[in-house]
């Protein structure tokens, strides 16, 4: 995939969600995988054109794993001019040395969006954006489905109401196929995953149960994109479809 596609789909999840306005300080957490390597490229990109003037950071909470690199995402981020803080943390250490948890995931996020999103706000950041991408949303509205019996998935833009902090997706239109053709058309320095449950997760059988069923049934992925997308999700914003490059109010 090209820059130019990259930025315009991009474009059009935050017109469409207003998920920027002027003055905003975004900014993006960085993971070291393919998805919010993109995320930084994407925004890096629209910062240069988009009628909404934003400023943008990046930051990482280090989990601590073993042999973990963050120097090319450093070098990276150093290229593109955006400030870039890693923020040190024992979440391996507590997880799988101290209570060497069998079902780390919940516990994982929770610690590590705590530590973000403190940071993000000691950066001086009003929104923090994700690389959730469009495989993301239908496998967790599959999930949420099967295993809590109501039809939800996250939301494009959502506010934190205890922190005052704004979260933002704005890769939700964007499939991970299209983001591991970007990653590999512009060689992003992905740092290598080290979690002992990668592959092993409800996640995982989700994004298989999403491929059978588009073998079996094609064009069911999308069709299940659409249902998210028109199902009245609670916490969802109002959608202003085909607002892409129409003028927007302030
Ligand atoms: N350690 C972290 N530090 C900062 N931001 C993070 C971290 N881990 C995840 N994020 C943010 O949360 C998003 C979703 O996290 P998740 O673990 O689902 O990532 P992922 O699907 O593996 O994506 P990626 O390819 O970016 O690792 C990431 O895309 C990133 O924006």
């Amino acid at each position: 995939m090209q820059l130019q596609r990259l930025l315009s789909i991009t474009r059009k999840a935050v017109d469409e969600y207003r998920m920027i306005q002027e003055g905003d300080h975004i900014a993006v957490g960085i993971s070291g995988g393919k998805d919010s390597l993109t995320l930084l490229y994407a925004l890096h990109g629209l910062k240069r054109f988009y009628p909404k003037h934003f400023e943008l950071s990046a930051v990482t909470v280090d989990l601590g794993f073993p042999d973990f690199d963050l120097e090319p995402v450093r070098a990276l981020c150093a290229d593109l001019q955006v400030p870039y803080r890693i923020v040190d943390s024992d979440i391996y250490h507590i997880l799988f040395d101290l209570r060497r948890e069998s079902n780390p995931c919940s516990l994982c996020a929770k610690m590590r969006k705590g530590a973000l999103n403190q940071a993000v706000k000691e950066m001086g950041c009003n929104k923090v954006a994700y690389g959730h991408h469009m495989d993301d949303i239908i496998e967790t509205m599959l999930l949420s489905l099967i295993f809590e019996g109501r039809f939800h998935s996250f939301s494009p833009k959502t506010y934190l109401d205890r922190m005052d902090l704004t979260v933002i997706r704005p890769l939700m239109f964007l499939g991970e196929a299209d983001i591991v053709g970007f990653q590999n058309k512009y060689q992003l320095p992905a740092a290598e995953k080290k979690c002992p449950v990668d592959g092993y997760t409800k996640r995982q059988y989700a994004k298989e149960l999403v491929l059978t069923l588009n073998q079996e049934h094609p064009g069911a992925r999308e069709r299940m994109f659409r249902a998210v997308l028109s199902g009245n999700i609670q916490g969802w914003p109002e959608r202003f479809p085909n607002t892409h490059r129409k003028k927007q109010p302030e």
